[in-house]
């Protein structure tokens, strides 16, 4: 519903008198905030650096690391699908004492490589990644831009946003330039990021980006929210919605193709940026019998990278087999750049579901499956 506010937030105690603050759906899907020794207040000012990461297979653990002036804490929220309550952190979650600057999230749908580096300016390998203003190597600045490295900090009072009565959580997320940031891509900017927890557990991102120059000066961006399917076996995998569509292959040299199969399957490294593509993408998992469909607003392209067994072996933070358990399908804005003038503002959403697939001996009812039945 057009301007409406967030639910209210419930605070309370967690173990060892800790506060919590938690959102409720009614189905039972819950979000949890925990702060330690920190007022819900002074925890909502704090800059925050936020990973997702997967505690089960079933639940969704997001870490919020915290920095304010004088100490830093951590809080944990918990999207957590089954109803559970989840309080602790896995005896294998990856220490997050250093100071890495990231944006990424897991789920059971979403994966983080067992390599993933935590430390400060690399990425994260895994989760999804947000490459603005710039996808992969197009342009004179790092490689998929700044954003995936950079501090975010939570937003109190975001602008009205329209929301769709099934977000039943979520947490406003801002990126702004520092002083410093200016020099190296000299455009003063709003990144709005709606991270939200749909009824039923569905994630939904909903992104807006304004031009705040005072120069009267315009800029372009590309943008991809890259993410890091979970996979039993890439061999297992097949993508329906990019059939027939032209894309880019970064393997020839950016040169056009059109893809010619009934949907996609995987023996090789790919690395392509689909272009114009439904709004639609569905990454059907057989031996998992499940399918993750992806629906996106806003962002017309898709990327698909899969680096497969020789280049994985050369990524440092990539496993040499989590070529077989992951696929990047991502959704994007990568042919034509997006402009914005001074005080107009680009909005994209990208939604992710986990359906049952209805594959069964060879049948699939991709209708079905689009549909998220
Ligand atoms: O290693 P990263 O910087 O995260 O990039 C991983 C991949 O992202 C995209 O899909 C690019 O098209 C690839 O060329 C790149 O290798």
């Amino acid at each position: 519903m057009a301007g409406e506010r967030p639910p209210p937030l419930e605070l309370c105690k967690a173990v060892n008198d800790l506060d919590k603050i938690v959102l409720r759906e009614p189905r039972g899907c819950s979000a949890e905030v925990r702060p330690p020794s920190l007022s819900l207040d002074s925890a909502l000012r704090l800059d925050v650096r936020l990973l997702l990461v997967c505690r089960s297979d079933l639940d969704l653990c997001i870490i919020l690391r915290c920095l304010n002036a004088s100490s830093i804490h951590c809080c944990i929220v918990s999207l957590v699908f089954t109803g559970k309550s989840s309080s602790a952190f896995p005896p294998s979650f990856p220490p997050i004492l250093d100071l890495s600057v990231f944006l990424g999230y897991i789920t059971p749908k979403i994966v983080l490589s067992l390599q993933a580096a935590f430390k400060p300016p690399q990425a994260i390998r895994g989760g999804i990644p947000i490459c603005f203003p710039q996808f992969s190597s197009s342009g004179n600045l790092e490689q998929h831009g700044f954003a995936r490295n950079k501090f975010w900090t939570v937003d109190t009072n975001p602008p009205p946003l329209p929301t769709s009565s099934s977000v039943k959580s979520y947490v406003d997320l801002i990126l702004k330039p520092t002083q410093d940031d200016l020099k190296n891509w000299p455009h003063s900017y709003e990144f709005r990021l709606r991270v939200g927890l749909v009824l039923g557990g569905n994630l939904l991102l909903t992104s807006r980006i304004r031009n705040t120059n005072s120069d009267g000066k315009p800029f372009s961006f590309t943008i991809a929210f890259h993410t890091y399917v979970s996979l039993s076996d890439i061999s297992e995998v097949r993508v329906e919605g990019l059939e027939t569509w032209d894309y880019l292959d970064n393997l020839k040299e950016g040169q056009r193709f059109t893809e010619q199969g009934d949907a996609l399957t995987f023996e090789s490294e790919i690395d392509r940026v689909y272009v114009g593509t439904p709004t639609k993408i569905a990454i059907i998992d057989h031996e998992k019998k499940r399918t993750l469909v992806m629906r996106k607003d806003g962002l017309p392209d898709a990327v698909v990278w899969n680096p497969w067994n020789k280049k994985a072996k050369s990524i440092p933070d990539f496993g040499d087999d989590d070529y077989k358990r992951t696929l990047c399908v991502g959704a994007a804005n990568v042919e034509k750049p997006i402009t914005l003038k001074p005080g107009e503002e680009w909005t994209g959403r990208l939604e992710l579901s986990l359906v049952a697939s209805s594959y069964c001996s060879g049948q699939l009812d991709p209708q079905k499956v689009l549909r998220g039945l």
